[in-house]
Order: structure tokens, then C-alpha cells, then sequence
């Protein structure tokens, strides 16, 4: 009976409590404890993490504790605190990710989400007193960087397949547009010799990009509805998701301006499959939904989409970890 108990709390936890958890794992977050933690064997006192993080001995402990049965932590001996498999996630793959989620910005931004399921339409950039999501940039530029962060360790799951599905050698010249980081188009060129690369983003997040110009990589910034760069292939990744059907149109209307003959577009974004639902597709449909008015679409969304924009599918090329790919024609 009690562990009976103890299943249904595990069960209804999540569902009525996962305000507090996130918002204890953005305190882990945010003073980097799973980077202190050395393994799984060396552990730290949690006196030792109050004295580095300065946060009050006996509820650093608590909050430690609070963790054990989510596996973040293990706790070795009386008091010391060592690294799981969890942990080790979120001080590498996923760290720029959680920062970003758990950070006071999402808190802010997720305010008024009930207001956006109730009208359908995306209220989050009000929650930040900016009139478009994209806006919060300026004014918020540590946001920004926790966003390019987290779109560059995003990134870095994908690129790899992109990379081993993806014949890129018929193109001379490839635009990523909304390249952001430009991780993408850096790894293309160094595996393709003979290409060369244009990252193609808002002015303000190529001035916050590391990334520089070389003799076959330019750096272009302005706005994917007024006018991008010509190229033989046309990258949109994790773009057009954040946007609704008819804002799509004119993204695509814009690259097609700058299309030659032969030119193609590659999109890569989600597929849903209303019989595989996947956690990952649908949480960012609902991102989408609040911060942009964009959505997360299935095959028959994608066709129609193509369909008003004049394009014709050539291929899916296929399903690859956190997305999809999808080859366009002209
Ligand atoms: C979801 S991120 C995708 C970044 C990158 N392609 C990736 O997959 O990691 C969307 C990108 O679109 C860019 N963006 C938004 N509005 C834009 C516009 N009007 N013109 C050009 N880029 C824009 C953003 O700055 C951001 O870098």
C-alpha cells in the first residue's frame, strides 16, 4: 500500500510540482554544481559547494538531497555529494540547454502562456515587454547569449548526422539562413574543400558570434523577409518552425528571389507522426506556439506549406537524432 502510495505521488509530481523542481535545478544551473562534482566516486561536501557557491549550508544540503531520488546526485557518506550519469549530461551535451530552460528569462517568458493556449496566439514575447520574440535579444543581450548557447549545443546533436545523411558535394556555394552560431556551415566547409559558405543572420546575433569571416566563409547579416544572399543550396534549420504558415511563405518567397536554376532548399525541422508522438517534438510545438506563433508540423502540413509556397518536395532524406531533414525543389 504505502509503495503503492509512493508510485502515484512519483506519477503526480511531475504533473503539479514541476514549477519548484525546475526552479531548484536552475539554482544547480546557475552556480554550476555539476561541473564542481568531479565523478562518480570523488565527491564534494556540501559544505565545500557552500563555501564555493555561497549559498547557506544547510539548505544547500536540502536541495542536494531533494535531487538524490531524481539521480542528479548520489550522496557517498554522510554529506558528500557525487556525480550520476544526470549530472554529467547537464555539465556537458545538455548544460547550455538547461541553462537556458531553467534560467529567470523562461519564468518570465512562460508567465502568460495560459493567455496563449487560450487565444492561440503567442503572448510570450509580451511577458518580456518586447513586441517579437526575436526582440528580447537587444534588449536582453546575457539572454541572447544563453540562447545562441543553447542553439549551438543543440546543434552539435544534429550536426553529426546531418553531416554522415547528407551528400553536400554537388553544391559550390550553401547559405545557412538563421545560421546563428554558424556551427553548421563551419562544419560543412571543413568537411567540403571546394564549398563556400555564407552564415546569414540578424545583425545582432552575428556581432554577439564568435565565428569570422575566412576566404570561404562570409558572415551576412539582414532579414530573411527583406532579401538573403545568392547560393546553390539553401539551409533552414530549426527555422521555419518558428514561424505560421503564412510568415513561411514569405521566408520562402524571399529564398526562391535568390535561387538559380539548379539551386535547392534543404529544410530541417521536425516531423510529427501522429502515431510516434516523441516528448521532444511536442514540447517545442508548444514553445512555438507561445514565443512565436510557429508550430511543429507533420508530412501533410509540410506538403501544404510547399504547395502555397509553389515548391515541390523532392525528398525526406531522413529521420535524424532532434530533426528531420526535408529536400526542396524549386
Ligand atoms: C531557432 S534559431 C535556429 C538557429 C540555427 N539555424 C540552428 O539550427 O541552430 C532561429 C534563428 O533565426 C534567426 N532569425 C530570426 N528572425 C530572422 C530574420 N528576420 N532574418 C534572419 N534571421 C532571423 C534568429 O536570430 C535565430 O538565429
Amino acid at each position: 500500500m504505502l509503495e503503492n502510495n509512493r508510485n502515484s505521488f512519483d506519477i503526480a509530481y511531475p504533473f503539479f510540482g514541476g514549477y519548484l523542481h525546475t526552479k531548484l535545478f536552475s539554482i544547480i544551473m546557475k552556480h554550476d554544481i555539476c561541473d564542481m562534482l568531479e565523478t562518480e566516486e570523488n565527491g564534494l561536501h556540501y559544505k565545500e559547494i557552500s563555501k564555493i557557491t555561497k549559498i547557506n549550508e544547510n539548505s544547500i544540503y536540502r536541495v542536494m538531497r531533494y535531487f538524490i531520488p531524481f539521480k542528479l546526485f548520489t550522496e557517498k557518506e554522510n554529506g558528500v555529494f557525487c556525480k550520476t550519469e544526470i549530472s554529467t549530461m547537464f555539465s556537458g551535451t545538455f548544460k547550455a540547454l538547461a541553462k537556458r530552460y531553467s534560467n529567470d528569462y523562461n519564468y518570465k517568458l512562460y508567465d502568460n502562456i495560459e493567455e496563449s493556449i487560450m487565444k492561440n496566439v503567442n503572448m510570450g514575447p509580451e511577458a518580456l515587454g518586447v513586441e517579437k520574440y526575436w526582440d528580447s535579444f537587444q534588449k536582453y543581450p546575457e539572454y541572447c547569449k544563453l540562447y545562441m548557447d543553447s542553439m549551438k549545443s543543440y546543434s552539435k546533436l544534429q550536426i553529426e548526422n546531418i553531416l554522415q545523411n547528407v551528400d553536400f558535394s554537388p553544391y559550390k556555394s550553401i547559405a545557412d539562413i538563421g545560421g546563428s552560431h554558424g556551427l553548421l556551415i563551419k562544419e560543412i566547409l571543413d568537411n567540403y574543400q571546394s564549398i563556400a559558405g555564407i552564415n546569414f543572420d540578424l545583425k545582432c546575433v552575428l556581432d554577439k558570434s564568435p565565428l569570422k569571416e575566412t576566404p570561404r566563409l562570409s558572415l551576412v547579416n539582414g532579414s530573411f523577409f527583406d532579401q538573403v544572399p545568392k547560393a546553390n543550396c539553401f539551409i533552414l534549420k530549426n527555422i521555419l518552425h518558428d514561424w505560421d504558415d503564412e510568415h513561411c511563405i514569405k521566408i520562402l518567397q524571399t529564398v526562391i528571389k535568390s535561387m538559380d536554376q539548379d539551386s535547392k532548399i534543404m529544410i530541417i525541422d521536425y516531423i510529427i507522426e501522429p502515431k510516434q508522438y516523441k516528448t521532444q517534438q511536442l514540447f517545442t510545438d508548444i514553445i512555438m506556439l507561445h514565443c512565436y506563433n510557429g508550430k511543429e508540423r507533420t508530412k501533410e502540413d509540410w506538403d501544404q506549406l510547399f504547395e502555397k509556397a509553389n515548391l515541390k518536395r523532392d525528398k525526406i532524406i531522413s529521420n535524424v537524432e532532434a530533426g528531420c531533414q526535408i529536400l526542396s525543389l524549386k
